[in-house]
Parts: C-alpha cells; structure tokens; sequence
C-alpha cells in the first residue's frame, strides 16, 4: 500500500490565459490531496471521501455498473470519477501493466472546483502512488507530465500545463506551453485566501472564454495583455518587489472580469481584501466562484475577509516548495 499526496496552488499570474500559450506563474500552497493505493486482483474499487457529507464515503466498483449511492450529483461522481480513472490508465501505462487492480482512496483538505487546482493534486498524487504501488518510481517532472494528459483529458482537450507542473514540483514555476519551469528564490510571500464555498467548473469556464476570444477581437486582445502583464509580473516575483507583484495582481482581476469569468462573491472578497489595504488581490483558478488569492503581510486582509458576506472561509496560504511525494 503506498499514499502519495501533492500541493493545492493558487495563481499570482496568468490562469486562463495560459490555455492559449501565454506564460503563467502559479504557486504551491500547504494544502493537500492525498491518494492511497493498493493493488488488487482486478477491478477498481475508489473511494473518494471528500465527495460526500459529513462521513459518508463513496465506494465504487468500476468494474460493475453499479450507481454509488451517495447523495452528491451523478456529475460530480462521475467528475471525480474521471480523474481518478484517466491517472490509473496513465499509471498502468506509465508501468507496463494494463491490467492492473487498485484499491484507491482519496482524501484531503482542498476545497473541490474552487481554484486551488484539487483536479491537479488529485491527478499527481494519484499516479505518483499507483505507479509507485506497482513498482515504479516516477520523478516530479513524468508525473506531472502524465497528470497534464489527465486533466487534459477531463477538461475535453482544453488545459494548460500549470496546474499539474506546479502540484508536481511545488514553489513557484512559470509554464508557457510546453515549456514549464521552476522559479528560485521565492519564499515568504504573504498569501491570503478567501472561499466562498461555491465553485466554478473549470471545463465550462474554459469554454466561455475560448468563446468570447474567438467572437471579440478585444477579448483577444485581452487574453494577450494577460500574457504582457505575467512577464512583468514574474519579473517582479524574481526582484522580490511585492508591492508590484499585489499591483499586478488588481490588474490580472480586472481582466479576466473582463473575459466573463468573475462573480459577485468572488468582487466582494476582491474589494474587502482591496479595502483592508492588501497589496493586490485576484480570484485564482477557473474562477465562477471559490477562492481569490490576497498579498497581504498584516492580518487586516484575513480579518475584513472573515467578516465579509458571502466568504465562507479565510485562511493565510503558506507557499510549499515541496511538491508530490511519498507519505
Ligand atoms: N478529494 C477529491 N476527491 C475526489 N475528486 C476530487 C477531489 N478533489 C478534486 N476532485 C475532482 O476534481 C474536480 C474539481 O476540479 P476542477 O478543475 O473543476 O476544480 P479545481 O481543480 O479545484 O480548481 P481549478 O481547476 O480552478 O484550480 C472535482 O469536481 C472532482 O471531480
Ligand atoms: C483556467 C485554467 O487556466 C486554470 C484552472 O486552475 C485552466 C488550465 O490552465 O487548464
Ligand atoms: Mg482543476
């Protein structure tokens, strides 16, 4: 029995964008998925702990075509269902062994659709342990590039790189295509998160924008000013100017609202951070709803979050330089 886990990570720069092969940098913060597989005799048994209410578990056999009987929606299951089944394949080929049986349990303390890149932790660690389990030791850099086929595969063709690379290596990277990088020297940045408890879907966003790019020439236009806007950004990151790196950030906010991918909870977290004297403050992910990620050093970002409507959580995101690994 092996149990892998991988980092949460919240966009600085570039979500969205990214898709379309301009840079982006997100970072890997100290929340995690963890996956734990056993190999059995045939079949896939999974049980995803976190896709139920209070201590319910899903159990199901996907060698049978029997329902879970849980009382989340059937897309949600079959979300999750997805992403675990694209990284067993990924595992089995990745060792050899198409006809590998696993015994899989997931768990962890990511919020689920809401920005932090669950999808990507879920998908690293879990191939990282089933390869693992069948005897194959994978470097951060294979999982991550099986982990992307993954997500690229849920999300029907349409993903960027970032989330896998980032959730595999930990700290910050850069990902521009297929080009995905570390980036030293980043430590201490004054991170704050706010959740709505809502979520957004990511493939559906993605769609939206893909979308508005192609039918307005300014939306193109903005998808390029995002890719303008991250070089400046990572120049800033690397300089340790944070003041600029929280400027930059307002800025990444206000357009990806332009591309349609904000929402009134997510503004309200924005401003509350924004009036609280963050430094900068942007929704991270896919946005529709979740997180966004504020620069803040004192604890007013946390406090006025806490007591804005409509956040349901606020917690400071340490950055992790760690990414998967082996429990
Ligand atoms: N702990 C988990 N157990 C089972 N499935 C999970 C878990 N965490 C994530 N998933 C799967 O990932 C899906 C969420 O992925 P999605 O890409 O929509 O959001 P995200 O990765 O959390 O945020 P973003 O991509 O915007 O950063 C869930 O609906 C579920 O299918
Ligand atoms: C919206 C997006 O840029 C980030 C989701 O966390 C999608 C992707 O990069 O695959
Ligand atoms: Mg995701």
């Amino acid at each position: 029995m092996v149990t892998a886990s991988a980092p949460a990570k919240v966009y600085l720069f570039g979500e969205h964008a990214v898709v379309y092969g301009e840079p982006a940098v997100p970072c890997a913060i100290e929340r995690r998925a963890q996956v734990t597989v056993e190999e059995r005799e045939e079949g896939v048994r999974v049980n995803l702990q976190d896709l139920t209410i209070d201590g319910f578990t899903v159990e199901y056999d996907s060698s049978d075509d029997d329902r879970p009987d849980v009382d989340v929606s059937d897309s949600l299951v079959d979300a999750g269902m997805g992403y675990v089944n694209e990284a067993i394949e990924q595992a089995r080929e990745a060792a050899g062994a198409p006809e590998a049986g696993f015994d899989i349990t997931v768990e962890g303390d990511i919020p689920l659709g809401a920005g932090l890149g669950s999808s990507a932790a879920v998908a690293v660690a879990a191939i990282r342990a089933a390869t693992a389990e069948l005897g194959v030791e994978l470097d951060a850099r294979e999982v991550a590039a099986r982990a992307y086929q993954v997500e690229h595969a849920v999300q029907q063709g349409e993903a960027s790189r970032a989330d896998t690379f980032c959730s595999a290596m930990g700290g910050a990277v850069r990902v521009e295509g297929d080009d995905c990088r570390t980036i030293d020297g980043v430590d201490n940045l004054p991170l704050v998160v706010g959740y709505d408890g809502g979520a957004g879907d990511t493939g559906a966003l993605v769609a939206g924008v893909r979308d508005v790019k192609d039918r307005y020439d300014f939306a193109a236009d903005t998808v390029t000013a995002i890719g303008d806007l991250v070089r400046q950004g990572e120049r800033a990151l690397v300089e340790g100017d944070v003041e600029e790196v929280g400027r930059l950030m307002n800025f990444n906010h206000g357009l990806l609202s332009a591309l349609g991918v904000s929402s009134r909870s997510l503004d309200s977290m924005v401003w509350a951070a924004r009036d609280a004297d963050a430094l900068g403050a942007k929704l991270t992910g896919a946005g529709g709803g979740g997180c966004i990620v504020a620069l803040d050093e004192s604890e007013d970002a946390l406090t006025a979050l806490s007591y804005t409507p409509g956040c349901e959580d606020a917690f400071r995101a340490e950055l992790d330089t760690e990414g998967v690994r082996i429990e």
